[in-house]
């Protein structure tokens, strides 16, 4: 490719966006050549530049689709509770009663206990929406889902389970269930968010966890007994969704005014 004329000697200036070149710093090519010339192979879009953009449209996307749908509460479980399962109606009922308190229903919108709670939000007349991740064993979105959105990057994902929710009820629930149920505990101890309603829903599935928490975490001084606080354990649906809202009401009274419903995380 032949340089630019224009360009190769020293006195010449060439314009590149915002920046001013001269000399040997002139490129060969212009910057639309570049992008019309003809195909460059594909690796590129495997590159880090590239990814980036990609998080990013999956930022907007999520962004764009979920700013309007109202207030909502996040719902997780397990994957793996079978269809016939105690725990399986219970989270119909928990994705009901969300939906009778005129609040989105928001899961990952995958099988299991995801599954029940869309299909209680659908069946109450709710907003019940998934947000899927691309996984190399995908399933697709469960079929009770009336908003739903697929997603590359978990950690895009978990933005908008947190950014979108009043709080969190959690059913029992694995590794990817104890994954956003700490990610929540973290931001709130941390104080990268203010306090979050987070509702364990299931006592007795969840007394051997909190009783590690309480008996071997808390002595050993890698938590405070205080951080305990932030987690509430219920049995009954309706309960678990009147936790959420009277948490959420007591972190809006708290909040000042002027920065509207806004989280304080920036
Ligand atoms: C295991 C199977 C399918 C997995 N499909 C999933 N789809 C959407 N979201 C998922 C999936 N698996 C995990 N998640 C997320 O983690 C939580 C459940 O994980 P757990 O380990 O089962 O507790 C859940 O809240 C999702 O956000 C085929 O059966």
């Amino acid at each position: 490719m032949a340089a630019l004329s224009r360009g190769s000697s020293p006195e010449n200036v060439y314009q590149r966006g915002p920046a001013q070149l001269r000399g040997t710093q002139v490129p060969s090519r212009t910057t639309d050549e570049r992008l019309l010339e003809g195909r460059d192979g594909s690796g590129w879009v495997h590159t880090d530049p590239w990814r980036v953009l990609r998080i990013q449209s999956e930022f907007v996307e999520g962004f764009g689709a979920l700013a309007e749908t109202g207030p909502a509460i996040s719902v997780f479980g397990s994957a793996r509770t079978p269809r016939d399962s105690p725990v399986y109606d219970l989270g119909v009922r928990v994705g009901a009663a969300v939906a009778r308190a005129g609040l989105g229903c928001i899961t990952g919108g995958g099988p299991g206990a995801m599954e029940a709670a869309n299909k209680g939000a659908i069946e109450a007349g709710g907003v019940s929406i998934g947000l899927g991740i691309e996984l190399p064993f995908e399933a697709g979105l469960n079929p009770y889902v009336n908003l739903g959105i697929n997603f590359r990057y978990f950690f895009v994902r978990k933005t908008m389970f947190i950014k979108y929710a009043e709080g969190f009820i959690v059913l029992p629930g694995g590794m990817g269930t104890l994954d956003e149920l700490f990610e929540a505990i973290t931001l709130v101890q941390t104080q990268k968010i203010r306090s979050f309603p987070i509702v364990l829903i299931g006592s007795d599935y969840w007394a051997g966890l909190l009783g590690w928490l309480r008996g071997s975490a808390v002595p050993a001084g890698t938590i405070s007994a205080a951080d305990l606080d932030l987690i509430q354990v219920v049995d009954d649906p309706e309960e678990a969704v009147r936790r959420v809202i009277e948490g959420a009401r007591h972190v809006a009274e708290q909040r000042d005014p002027s920065h509207g419903t806004e989280r304080s995380q920036s």
